[in-house]
């Protein structure tokens, strides 16, 4: 569908909304045509770890901030073996880039992945046509594949909406794999990947935890096959109401009672398989500076967002579930969207942000140290 072109980045390029608004600029990394969810990134830094993130699958991102490569891509900080986004929104693009660490350019990078850009776009009326509008479909066009508007327009509706979208095991390991704890090993952790970015389980690596990581598919018995002293949910694409494979393997880990850890669609799925419902949110969360609440200690911490969906859980009280009572243990200060959740009476708790902060502030560090808590209290 898309065709990369070297030294392209000046063909001209046209973003056309699934509401009709249209903005024109430049082509950016690959020359062609690319359809997604249009979201915004407030995130000032980091857009290496935002391409790679595997939960952007589908996903056209906004960059709010307004000059975007300024640092090139290096070797290091991918959170995953390609970049996932379906296309990429820029004002103002690094002409030079500058670091230590660069090894290319950003529109290199996206041209060599054959990802569609666009630059020369005024991203913040994008961002608030967004937000006035809602997260909406979206197509990019560039060079040849640019036509009459209303021809684009049409391929823009036909588009695959989000809501619905069953993705995690387009993006998810085929084969498992295992990533060693770091110095002596305290504890085994099945890691169920849904869209695993890589970060996470060095986190837990850095715990002394060794993280078996499962592909979306696994069975019951292949989580047990390791003897996990733990299970692990995490971040992934696509409508959490569509994830009814991972909720029923989460329903098993309760049911056994085996500490439980979740992230983002992790935290959507312990949602379902506890009888709350999920929905869309208008644009979503994505970012690096979201305030979030613990309400278990009061404390505020700025987080790392990427998430258009949420889990709808009464906040005034705890809720009694098949699994005993829960409650919402976080919550965003920005719209009171629910952030966490945590069972009263089994060792499972989960987060709807980024803990492992790829990129972002290491505020929510402390959850590893929790599920190593929940780990240590099984033992006692
Ligand atoms: N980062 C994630 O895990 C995202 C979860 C889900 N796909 C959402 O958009 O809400």
């Amino acid at each position: 569908m898309t065709t990369s072109t070297r030294g392209a980045a000046k063909a001209p390029a046209v973003l056309v909304l699934e509401d009709g608004r249209s903005f024109r600029g430049r082509a950016y990394g690959a020359v062609g045509e690319t359809f997604g969810e249009a979201v915004f990134s407030t995130g000032m830094t980091g857009y290496q770890e935002t391409l790679t993130d595997p939960s952007y699958h589908r996903q056209v991102v906004v960059m709010t901030a307004p000059h975007v490569g300024n640092t090139g891509v290096n070797d290091e900080d991918a959170e995953s073996q390609r970049i996932w986004v379906s296309g990429y929104v820029v004002r103002d693009p690094a002409r030079l880039p500058s670091n230590w660490r660069s090894r290319r350019t950003l529109d290199e990078e996206l041209a060599a992945q054959g990802v569609v850009g666009i630059s020369g776009v005024d991203t913040r009326a994008l961002t608030r046509h967004l937000r006035e509008r809602g997260a909406m479909r979206v197509g990019i066009f560039s060079g040849n594949a640019i036509e009459d508007e209303g021809v684009l327009l049409a391929k823009v509706r036909q588009a695959p909406e989000m809501s619905g979208a069953d993705l995690s095991a387009e993006v998810a390991t085929k084969e498992a794999y295992v990533v060693p704890a770091i110095g002596t090993r305290k504890f085994t952790v099945a890691a169920i990947d849904l869209g695993i970015k890589g970060m996470t389980p060095h986190r837990m690596a850095e715990r002394g935890i060794e993280v078996h990581v499962l592909p979306a598919t696994a069975t019951l018995d292949e989580v047990y096959a390791a003897g996990p002293d733990g299970v692990f949910f995490s971040n992934g694409p696509g409508d959490p109401s569509t994830a009814d494979h991972p909720v029923s393997l989460m329903r098993g880990v309760l049911e056994r009672k085996t500490p439980l850890f979740g992230i983002c669609f992790g935290n959507q799925i312990l949602g379902r398989a506890l009888g709350f419902g999920t929905y869309k949110l208008k644009y979503g969360h994505r970012g690096i500076n979201q305030p979030v609440q613990d309400r278990t200690t009061g404390k505020v911490e700025v987080t790392a967002h990427n998430h258009g969906f949420a889990v709808d859980a009464p906040l005034d009280k705890p809720s009694d579930t098949e699994f005993g009572r829960a409650e919402v243990s976080h919550v965003c200060l920005n719209d009171q969207v629910v952030e966490g959740l945590q069972l009263l009476d089994r060792p499972a708790f989960s987060v709807q942000y980024h803990p492992e902060a790829a990129a972002g502030p290491h505020d929510a560090a402390y959850l590893f140290d929790r599920f190593v808590s929940l780990m240590e209290g099984q033992r006692a």
